[in-house]
């Protein structure tokens, strides 16, 4: 085959540990969750001292990238645990070992560069909302890298766990179109034993 031919290769498979579903809600619900998350008091994304253009709430657990300190903080509210009881069968995990859901706004500009996310968290599980974006992913490999995509449509859901959680980074490209995802996480070993450490008082927070 011709170097040629490969730009046309099949699309990689999708990486091990990626699950996905589209109507996880209705679009009434979609419409009426998004009612709500305009309410919600998003502040711009910090990392490192800088701001990011999207904007977030957590709720649970926080983490927060400028001091690596990891907490409780308000609770999940209400409107989001009929979502959270979704995510949760979906991912086949207690609701109750989905500690957080961060609720993330992406005004048109904004994007999220490429990361794992933190460690002190395990499975993460994200829906999206309002518009459709894509999951790049990408994977150091010995010439490069392996990349892989998922597209995700407003009102789907998907699960990053195993491999695609640990071995792979993911981003999303900034769109023209807002966007809105919640992300339920559970804790990780690491973050049950930060936790652990937080409340008998020895050892430093973080993750
Ligand atoms: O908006 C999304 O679905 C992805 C968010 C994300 O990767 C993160 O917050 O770590
Ligand atoms: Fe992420």
């Amino acid at each position: 085959m011709t170097a040629q031919f490969d730009l046309f290769a099949a699309a990689p498979t999708l990486p091990p540990g990626l699950a996905a579903a589209d109507d996880i809600l209705t679009a009434a619900e979609e419409t009426a969750l998004l009612a709500r998350l305009a309410e919600v008091p998003v502040a711009p994304f910090k990392f490192q001292g800088w701001l990011g253009k999207r904007e977030t709430a957590s709720f649970g657990w926080r983490y927060d990238f400028d001091d690596a300190s990891f907490g409780p903080t308000e609770a999940i509210p209400d409107y989001l645990l009929p979502l959270r009881a979704r995510a949760a069968a979906f991912a086949a995990m207690p609701q109750d070992d989905l500690v957080q859901a961060m609720v993330t706004r992406y005004d048109p500009g904004a994007g999220i560069g490429w990361h794992r996310d933190r460690p002190v968290f395990e499975h993460v599980i994200g829906i999206s909302l309002a518009n459709a974006a894509t999951l790049r992913l990408r994977r150091r490999s010995a010439d490069g890298f392996e990349r892989a995509s998922l597209p995700l449509p407003p009102r789907s859901i998907y699960l990053l766990s195993g491999d695609v959680r640990h071995a792979w980074e993911h981003s999303i490209a900034a769109m023209e179109v807002p966007r809105w995802s919640i992300t339920f996480r559970t804790l990780s070993y690491k973050g049950l034993s930060a936790l652990a450490r937080q409340s008998t008082g020895s050892g430093r927070p973080g993750g």
